[in-house]
Formats: C-alpha cells, structure tokens, sequence
C-alpha cells in the first residue's frame, strides 16, 4: 500500500453532498486514513465563479499512480462532471496532490501535483493533516507563509 494525499472540490450543487459521494466512491479502491476539515475558498485562476468548498484526504492505496489517476477521472466522470473553461466551475474535482515519495512527469500525470504549493486551498487542509511534511524539499510550514488567510474560511459544522 501507497500512502496518497488527494485534493478534492466542488462549486456546483450541493458541494459537501458531492464532496462525500467522491469520498465514497474513493473508498472503494482508496483506504481513506484521515480527512480534513472542509474549507469555502475564493476561486484561483478563473474569478468569476462561486466560491469552492475544499478538502484534503491522506490514504493508503494498491493502486498505481497511473491507475489511481484513472480511478480518480472514473469517478469525476460518473458525478457527470462537465468540462467547462479552464479553472471553471465543477461538480467535482479529485486532484492527485502527492503519492509515496514519487516524483513523476509525465504529460498528464505530475505528482507532487504541480501548483499545489500555490493554493491555498490545498495547503490549508494538508497542513491540517500533515504539518510536518516536507514538499520537493521545502517544509510545509515555510509554503504555509505565503498566504494571508483571506481567500479561505474553514467551514465549521
Ligand atoms: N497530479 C494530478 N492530479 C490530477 N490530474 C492531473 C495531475 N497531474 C496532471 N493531471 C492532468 O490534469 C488534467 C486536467 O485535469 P483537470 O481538468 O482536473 O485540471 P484542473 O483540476 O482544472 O486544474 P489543476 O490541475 O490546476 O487543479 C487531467 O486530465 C490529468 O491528466
Ligand atoms: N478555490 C479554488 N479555486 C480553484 C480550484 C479549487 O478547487 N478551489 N480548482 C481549480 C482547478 O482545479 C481552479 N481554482
């Protein structure tokens, strides 16, 4: 078994019901360990769009990185999700953030995922899992300072 980070998010419908039906698809082939808290953050990229609700999982996993990442598509796929624009808006999204201690690039599979370091709502929520990570060499902690807080408000139940 691998250990997976895996980011996931939704701003159409019912965000936490999408959320948890991925989290239950996802179980079926990923050992879920630990889920962070949810989290409403302001769109990176493409602005003009609702907030998203966010979340990180830590699992454990047989499958490949190039498996999982089928897997993870299979799933978006049968939550109808719709590719709209670029950063747009979505039902769902399941991001492979880190696998093992892999470092891969392929030209649709990059693990660590690339621009994860940059967001804010994928730091938040890992920091909340794992605050003693370290991310291609730099500690979570110092990424951690790059954000000001404003853009994510963590959803209390
Ligand atoms: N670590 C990764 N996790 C998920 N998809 C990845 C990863 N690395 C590359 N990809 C590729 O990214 C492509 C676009 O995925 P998607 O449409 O979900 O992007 P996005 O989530 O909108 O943007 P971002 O990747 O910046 O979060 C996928 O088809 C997949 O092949
Ligand atoms: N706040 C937030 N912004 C985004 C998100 C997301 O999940 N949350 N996903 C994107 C494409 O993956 C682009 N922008």
């Amino acid at each position: 078994m691998n250990k997976v980070y895996l980011g996931l998010g939704s701003n159409i419908g019912d965000s936490k019901r999408n959320i948890e039906s991925a989290l239950l698809l996802l179980s079926k082939k990923v050992n879920i360990l630990n889920k962070s808290s949810y989290y409403e953050t302001e769109p990176v990229g493409f602005k003009d769009q609702p907030w998203f609700l966010n979340m990180v999982i830590e699992g454990e996993t047989s499958l490949n990185p190039r498996e999982l990442l089928d897997f993870t598509q299979s799933i978006e796929r049968d939550m109808k999700r719709v590719k709209t624009i670029v950063n747009g808006p979505r039902i769902i999204d399941v991001d492979i953030l880190i696998y093992g201690d892999i470092k891969m690039e392929s030209e649709n599979l990059i693990i660590p995922h690339p621009r994860m370091h940059e967001r804010a709502f994928v730091m938040v929520p890992m920091f909340e899992l794992a605050p003693k990570l370290v991310i291609n060499n730099i500690p979570i902690g110092d990424i951690m300072k790059n954000f000001k807080g404003e853009e994510i408000r963590k959803v209390v139940d």
